[in-house]
């Protein structure tokens, strides 16, 4: 078992234990938001399908319109007219003009269109106070060409996709099986909420706190009964556990006697880390069983919180095949003092904010791991390697809180 990890060690022995799935899902349009594409989409049509106006107005010959002016109007007659969807039969010639309306096809013969409010209606005819632009023209294909890959394997499907995918025609949508993510909490002293609290207990605020995080990386959390402290229950709540893809469980891998977590892996699972030189989450583990990835995020709700944000969320990325980063980074103004922690690299949390054409930053106050106000307060994360306080006025690496920003 390796030990005492920097973060970038840790994160590549997560990642070469993640298997990317390959079940494949057809989900209709609006139940696809928030999923991974789980194969490229070729367009199966041009976009406009033929070309098309941009305005309201008239559809013409640019050569008929060049001498228009307000002083010096021009007059053309107009033949007919031609609504979104309804092409003009016959053709434009020198001299004529056809009534279109925004996404109408353009009449064989027209290579311009002028404007409505450019032009004055008088019965059949129409004068033109400019001349007509061809710009206002949507060429057939501009945005779209048939055969042609727009979305790929990889790509999680935001709105704008999931619009782009409809406008390419396909009304189901290839996308990666969500992996199923159990949750299992440990503790004798953590207590469901809406039951009495004993003494000295705590209410299970993890098990809620991760399923969120996970849901919000494209996760499908499945969250498990919790456990007390003993070995035999932990063995039977994994046997339970049923298929799943991830196992995450808080608490009990430090360094106390009920530590199970840890207890029960040395045993029968193989520990691939323990320990990330990093504050909070040092405590973190990392292991297989049977064959299942399991990451063992310490049981304080900070680090649980901290802990899956810098591993568990790239592992779900790497499942799902997801090609965008698991979070961003930034440089931001510290407008209060953040301490480095001597011999670890310390996330703190921190209230990013937009301000003057500048992002600022500030802390949310207390650092404890078992404040989580801070994760509730605070949306991202200053970075401070091992050792270096930043000062009020200095810049700092910050990490947003990724569905915060
Ligand atoms: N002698 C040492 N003690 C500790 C060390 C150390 O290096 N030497 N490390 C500390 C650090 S850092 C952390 S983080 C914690 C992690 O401990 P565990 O993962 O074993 O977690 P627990 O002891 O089970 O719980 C810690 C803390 O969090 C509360 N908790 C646990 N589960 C939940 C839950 N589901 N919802 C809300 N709160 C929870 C629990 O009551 C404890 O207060 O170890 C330090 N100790
Ligand atoms: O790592 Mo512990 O998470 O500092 O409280």
């Amino acid at each position: 078992m390796k030990q005492n990890l920097t973060v970038e060690d840790a994160l590549e022995l997560v990642l070469q234990a993640a298997r990317p799935l390959q079940d494949i899902e057809h989900l209709p349009l609006a139940a696809s938001y928030g999923a991974v594409l789980g194969a490229d989409l070729v367009s199966k049509v041009d976009h406009p399908s033929i070309s098309d106006t941009a305005v309201d107005g008239y559809a013409c010959l640019e050569a008929d319109t060049r001498s228009a002016s307000l002083g010096n109007p021009v007059r053309l007659e107009v033949i007919g007219q031609s609504p979104a969807g309804k092409p003009y039969v016959g053709r434009v010639r020198p001299g004529e003009a056809v009534q279109v309306f925004t996404g109408a096809p353009i009449p064989d013969g027209a290579d311009a269109v002028i404007r409505v409010e450019d032009t004055l209606r008088e019965g059949d005819f129409v004068w033109l106070m400019k001349p007509a632009s061809r710009a206002d023209i949507r060429p057939k294909g501009a945005d779209l060409v048939q055969g042609q890959a727009y979305l790929h394997k990889g790509d999680l499907l935001t709105p704008g996709r999931v619009g782009l995918a409809a406008a390419m025609g396909y009304a189901t949508l290839p996308v990666i099986r969500r992996p199923r993510v159990g949750i299992l909490s440990t503790g004798d002293e953590v207590v469901e909420p809406g039951e009495p609290l004993p003494y000295g207990g705590v209410y299970n605020s993890n098990s809620y706190s991760v399923a969120g995080l996970v849901a919000e990386a494209g996760g499908e959390p499945v969250i498990l009964p919790k456990i007390s402290d003993d070995v035999e229950s932990l063995r039977t709540q994994l046997r339970r556990a049923g298929q799943l893809d991830l196992l995450i469980t808080t608490g009990g891998v430090s360094m106390g006697a009920y530590d199970i977590v840890r207890q029960l892996l040395e045993r029968e699972g193989e520990i691939l880390f323990w320990k990330v030189r990093i504050q909070p989450g040092g405590p973190l583990l990392f292991a297989t069983w049977n064959g299942l990835p399991l990451m063992g995020l310490p049981g304080n709700p900070v680090s649980a919180m901290v802990t899956f944000l810098l591993f568990g969320r790239p592992l779900l990325f790497r499942l799902l095949g997801r090609t965008d980063p698991p979070y961003s980074r930034l440089r931001a103004i510290a407008d209060t003092p953040f301490e480095a922690n001597p011999t670890r690299r310390a996330y703190r949390r921190a209230v990013l904010r937009w301000v003057d054409d500048r992002y600022r930053v500030a802390t949310t106050g207390n650092q404890s791991s078992a404040v989580l106000r801070s994760m509730a307060v605070g949306n991202a994360l200053v970075v401070l390697e091992a050792g270096r306080s930043a000062q009020q006025g200095e810049a700092v690496e910050v990490i947003p809180f990724p569905g915060a920003w």
